[in-house]
């Protein structure tokens, strides 16, 4: 048997809190967490705030959510900072993704937003990249980061009503279906946050 390699504190709680306030995140998170046996918690659920994500770095975001949620809540916490990084646009939004929907957030003003900036660089590069970065903080003071990428390429106009964010504009590669034109169980084998999760669950649920 070989040991997991972070403490096994995160296998041995009963319940994650997922530091997330995005229902589609929440969503793709407890599905990838219950087989596991664990019971996961929004963060509205355990009524905890949105803190303010003040990081440079995908990493450090995730870091700040799950520190703050398990501060809060005194459970184990999840959180997932992800986002789009357009190659042409030097990884524009990236952290920002969801800083470029707005408030109230209109994905779509997001998705014209990155057409439009496109356009003003009159490129033909459309390559792009989902990024997620997993972060799992004890209240004892474990941590531990697992970051996650699917590489794709952005079409126009958006297709497909399923999934969230930028889902419509973006064609995994090797497929012809925008994420949000294929069924959830194919993003979820393929997609950034996947990726990272199963990191996260080689160093956690090892045996
Ligand atoms: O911070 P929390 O509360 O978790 O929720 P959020 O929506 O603000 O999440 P982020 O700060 O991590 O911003 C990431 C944005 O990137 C986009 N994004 C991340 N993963 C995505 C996915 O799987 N499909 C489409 N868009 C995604 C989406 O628009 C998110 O709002
Ligand atoms: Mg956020």
């Amino acid at each position: 048997m070989t040991r997991p390699s972070v403490s096994p504190c995160f296998a041995t709680a009963h319940t994650w809190v997922i530091a997330s306030h995005n229902a589609g995140k929440i969503k793709e998170i407890s599905a990838l967490i219950e087989p596991f046996g664990l019971t996961a918690i929004g963060a509205d659920e355990a009524g905890l705030p949105e803190p303010e994500e003040t990081e440079d770095s995908f990493e450090g975001n995730a870091l700040l959510k799950a520190r703050a949620a398990a501060r809060v809540s005194g459970k184990v916490a999840l959180a997932d900072d992800s986002g789009l990084a357009v190659e042409a646009l030097d990884g524009a939004p990236g952290i920002y993704s969801a800083r470029w929907a707005g408030e109230p957030r209109d994905f779509y003003r997001a998705m014209e937003k990155v057409e439009a900036e496109l356009e003003k660089r009159g490129t033909t590069n459309r390559n792009a990249r989902f990024v997620c970065a997993l972060a799992l903080v004890h209240p004892d003071g474990e941590e531990a980061v697992f970051v996650g990428t699917v590489d794709g390429a952005l079409v126009w106009p958006p297709r497909g009503d399923r999934g969230f964010g930028y889902d419509p504009v973006f064609v995994p590669e090797g497929h012809t279906a925008t994420f949000a034109e294929m069924e959830p169980a194919a993003k979820h084998a393929m997609s950034h946050r996947a990726d990272a999760f199963s990191q996260l669950v080689s160093a956690v649920f090892a045996e």
